[in-house]
């Protein structure tokens, strides 16, 4: 078992990553001092697989434990869904001295955050990250949200977990789709700020996408470490987290076009990679042969690297994304595989010229 510290003053936490871990959860959420009751948070596939386990680790570390499932799926990160659990929260007698464990992938990570974040003006939270996204990515750094039919993520703060718990055995069950999906976040680690990770990737994506151990581990290990500097730098996104979003403006443009419910998040995020990039290598920024290994390495990975959408259609809703700034979407864009930079001054005309260029 491994551990990693974000560290934010007095709202520092472990990540703890190994195989195998689940049923000592218990054990590790009763070092945080929280408790008698905790709500554990999940949706009904998870909680299928994992529910009873996750319960059972937890009472026998002493907790009483509040139970709820919601059905699986983005469109379920919402404000309705969020009613449903304060309403179950506050039927079952959850304290403020209490906490929720959020056990499931980024939808119920958000949600179940968002919830801790506002229930009684906040409640502790622990993430147990069950999808690769979720372990490389949206179980770290604290931000919780719903969405909103006209925008991604439009109604959240952020509010950071007590601890996050990840057991990358629990990957065995995930849909090849899901794997696939993670591994788009993965990938933005590697151009974003880690050459050596995304050659690493391009090198071992077999063994990775076969979630073989030792890679997924390594993988896991080093995209929470990548995001935690992030984090660390910049906890509220006043700058350099911004980066994080790489891929995200065209994403989450997709994400809401087809009402969250075509695309995982990983495979819209991969189409906003490859655009980001084709602006990029447009402008001169990029070279053509960078922009190529990415394109690669993302097809390989079984993700798409463009969309079926009228351009227009997708530039319409960009000004709606909630880093705009003064009616203009912001881009993070590659300079190079390991670096980007946040650029306010992309044009509608380049973005249209980027969305055809991935299709062609
Ligand atoms: N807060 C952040 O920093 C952050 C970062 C990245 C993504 N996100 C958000 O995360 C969400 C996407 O998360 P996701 O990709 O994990 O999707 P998800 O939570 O919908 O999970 C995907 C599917 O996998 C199933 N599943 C989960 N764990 C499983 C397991 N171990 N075995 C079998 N099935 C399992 C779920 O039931 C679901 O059907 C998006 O809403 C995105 O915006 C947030
Ligand atoms: O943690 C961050 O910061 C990120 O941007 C990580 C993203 O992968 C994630 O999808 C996040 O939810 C996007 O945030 P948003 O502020 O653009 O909604
Ligand atoms: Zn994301």
């Amino acid at each position: 078992m491994d551990s990693l510290r974000v560290e934010l003053g007095e709202r520092s936490y472990s990540i703890v990553i190994g195989s195998g871990i689940l049923d000592s959860l218990g054990e590790a959420v009763g070092q945080l001092g929280c408790g008698p009751r905790l709500f554990l948070v999940t949706d009904e596939i998870v909680g299928s697989l994992y529910g009873e386990r996750v319960k059972n680790s937890l009472k026998k570390a002493g907790f009483e434990v509040l139970y709820r499932e919601l059905p699986a799926g983005e469109q379920y990160k919402s404000l309705q869904s969020a009613e449903i659990l304060y309403t179950a929260a506050l039927d079952g007698g959850l304290e403020r001295g209490g906490a929720v464990v959020a056990l499931g992938g980024g939808v119920i990570g958000d949600l179940a955050g968002f919830v801790a974040a506002t229930y009684m003006r906040g409640v502790s939270y622990i993430q147990v990250p069950t999808t690769l996204l979720a372990q490389v990515d949206s179980s770290v750094g604290g931000k919780v949200a719903v969405n909103h039919p006209l925008g991604k993520n439009t109604i959240g703060c952020f509010y950071q977990p007590r601890l996050t718990f990840t057991d990358v055995q629990v990957l065995r069950t995930l849909e090849p789709r899901e794997v696939r999906s993670g591994l788009a976040e993965v990938i933005k680690y590697g151009v974003i700020r880690d050459a050596a990770f995304f050659r690493y990737l391009e090198e071992n994506l077999e063994e990775v996408m076969a979630l073989q151990e030792e890679a997924l581990i390594r993988v896991v290990k080093r995209s929470c470490a990548v995001k935690a500097e992030i984090v660390q730098m910049d906890e509220r996104e006043k700058g350099p987290r911004a980066i994080l979003n790489f891929g995200h403006t065209i994403g989450h443009a997709l994400e809401a076009l087809t009402g969250y419910r075509v695309y995982r998040h990983g495979e819209a995020i991969a189409v906003g990679m490859a655009v980001a990039s084709a602006i990029a290598a447009a402008r001169g920024l990029l070279k053509e042969a960078e922009r190529e290994r990415l394109v690669c390495l993302l097809r390989r990975a079984g993700l798409p690297v463009s969309s079926p959408f009228k351009a227009e259609d997708v530039v319409r809703i960009l000004p709606r994304d909630k880093k705009a700034h003064r009616g203009r979407p912001r881009f993070v864009l590659p300079l190079t595989l390991g670096r980007v930079e946040v650029f306010d001054d992309v044009s509608d005309d380049e973005v249209v010229a980027a969305l055809e260029e991935c299709r062609s």
